[in-house]
């Protein structure tokens, strides 16, 4: 209870706010308005048992006025923080759900964690999948059959041993990827200065997934980039920036504006393009089975040879499996590449820590990076300050549950403010400050494990992780040791904003300063 009622000023993003856990109204920079429903007071919170009406709620209606007035709607992330100091660690959220912002709270619903978790409604990806006949993949999919996937797709993925002997075809697109800074910057007028770090970013992960999920590579980092490779990267901006609109629009005004038929049109542009090139693969499989040879191959001839997936649910899941291992891993690495351009202290330290552990004239292997605590806790901080997924979900189906002292019936919504329990300052004081030492098994005090969980929890937990951790570390490695990264002076402070996941609100320019490293290929 002692925290539930603490009480301080915490500095974000340049204002000083109050902040509280329990009935207060906050002072902040935006001329807050009061919810007309009243916050849990003390009394309240000790006479049990209560329900879920007397937690305090926000109406649709004020929900609406943040968003729309208060400019929160593509900053849904500081929303979090803004409604925590309001209501305090738990309320209900405008939009049917009961929202949790702190770590305790967090773990109490994840200790009720069941076997076939479910995160939400995801009609709207489904409808896509329905119309043209597709099998669902692991966003999609729902109880036993989810299950079962998601058994097929963590072989070859989940586990560390897995991911690691990705470690070279990683370091392939990661050598292509440092030739290609060296060109862009090579083009710059200072000779040292790449601008728009964030698409580069892009095109590395999408050129890292790709060479993993498909064995073959897209050509996304040559200096032009293939036909094919643009449409796809089109058709994914296109399914999103229309998905927000087709979510509010009721299905009978659907023919009546644009964005129905643009975000379908985006599906099919991501669908057909993983279909391209999972029917090239299996003709190739059936060539060789023609032949009597043996099928060999990495994680899809994997899936198509030696599961008993059909076709469709290939299609399906390799398509949401692409598209949740691009903006993730590459805003991540934006995120991480500017705060290490803004410290250099901390850039100095990983400095040494790459350049000492592994001999210069050959890349690193997955084994060696992931044993490497600065080069981890940089990037398990980038998570903590930026966690690119800023909410998420659970529905527990299945049985009452107790959280917070409150009583929940069975297929109660919850939603988890992510950006809010990473931005604790109980947990993680300096919240807004880039902290990596956080994270050190030094003899610290390590923070709560809940605290900050950018790749979700359990079962239903990311099946990429182990492939974006790789990922980030192979690429910074090899950054790092080869250049020192210095801001762009022309480009201010960076602020995020929510794009589905978290994006700078300008472009990212950086000097790539040469370090003369004898391994530059
Ligand atoms: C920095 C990189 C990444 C982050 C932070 C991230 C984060 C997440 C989070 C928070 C979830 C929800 C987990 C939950 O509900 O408990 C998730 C699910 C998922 N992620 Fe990732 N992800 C990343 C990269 C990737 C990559 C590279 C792939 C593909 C190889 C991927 C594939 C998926 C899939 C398929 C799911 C849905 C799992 C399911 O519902 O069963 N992710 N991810």
């Amino acid at each position: 209870m002692a925290a539930l009622l603490s009480c301080r000023v915490v500095r974000m993003n340049g204002s000083w706010w109050l902040h509280r856990s329990v009935a207060v109204a906050p002072v902040c920079s935006r001329g807050v308005r009061r919810s007309s429903s009243s916050p849990a007071t003390l009394s309240a919170v000790q006479d049990k048992p209560q329900t879920m009406k007397d937690l305090p709620q926000v109406s649709l209606l004020e929900l609406l006025y943040r968003l729309i007035f208060q400019g929160f709607h593509n900053r849904m992330h500081e929303l979090q923080i803004y409604e925590k100091q309001l209501y305090g660690p738990i309320y209900r959220n405008g939009m049917k759900s009961v929202a949790v912002n702190t770590p305790k709270l967090l773990e109490e619903i994840l200790r009720h964690e069941e076997k076939f978790p479910c995160r939400g409604d995801m009609s709207l990806w489904k409808e896509y999948r329905d119309m043209r006949g597709f099998g669902y993949g692991p966003f999609t999919e729902e109880g036993e059959e989810w299950y079962n996937l998601r058994v097929a797709l963590n072989k070859r993925m989940l586990h560390p041993k897995d991911s690691a002997q990705y470690g070279g075809v990683i370091n392939d697109v990661v050598v292509d990827f440092t030739k290609k800074i060296r060109y862009l910057r090579q083009c710059s007028p200072t000779g040292e200065s790449v601008t728009d770090m964030a698409n580069e970013l892009y095109l590395f992960s999408l050129e890292g997934i790709a060479s993993i999920l498909f064995e073959t590579r897209l050509g996304s980092l040559e200096k032009e980039i293939p036909a094919g490779t643009q449409e796809f990267i089109n058709s994914i901006a296109q399914m999103f920036s229309n998905s927000m609109a087709v979510m509010v629009v009721p299905k009978w005004g659907r023919n009546l504006l644009p964005h129905w038929r643009r975000y379908i049109a985006g599906w099919e542009g991501i669908f057909s393009f993983a279909k391209e090139l999972i029917d090239k693969k299996m003709e190739a499989i059936q060539q060789r089975i023609d032949n009597n040879q043996d099928v060999e191959g990495e994680y899809l001839t994997y899936l198509l040879s030696k599961t008993q997936m059909s076709t469709k649910d290939v299609y399906g899941s390799i398509a949401e499996l692409l598209l949740a291992g691009v903006d993730t891993t590459s805003n991540t690495l934006t995120w991480a590449l500017y705060q290490l351009s803004k410290n250099p202290v901390i850039q100095d330290r990983l400095y040494e820590e790459v350049s000492t552990l592994v001999p210069a004239d050959r890349n690193p292997t997955a084994a060696e990076v992931t044993g490497m605590p600065y080069l981890k806790a940089v990037i398990k901080e980038t998570l903590r300050m930026y966690p690119v997924v800023s909410m998420n979900a659970r529905i527990i189906t299945e049985k009452s549950v107790m959280i917070g002292g409150y009583h929940f019936p069975k297929k109660t919504p919850f939603f988890f403010c992510h950006y809010a329990i990473s931005h604790d300052e109980d947990t993680f004081p300096d919240s807004f400050m880039f902290k990596p030492e956080r994270w050190l098994r030094d003899g610290r005090v390590r923070p709560n494990p809940f605290g900050s969980i950018p790749f979700g929890f359990g079962v239903r937990g990311c099946v990429g992780r182990r492939i974006a951790e790789l990922e980030m570390y192979l690429l910074l490695f090899q950054l790092i040791r080869q250049f020192e990264i210095k801001p762009d002076p022309t480009i201010g402070e960076l602020k995020s904003i929510n794009r589905t996941v978290l994006i700078p609100d300008n472009q990212l320019n950086l000097h790539f300063v040469d370090r003369h490293c004898k391994n530059t290929f």
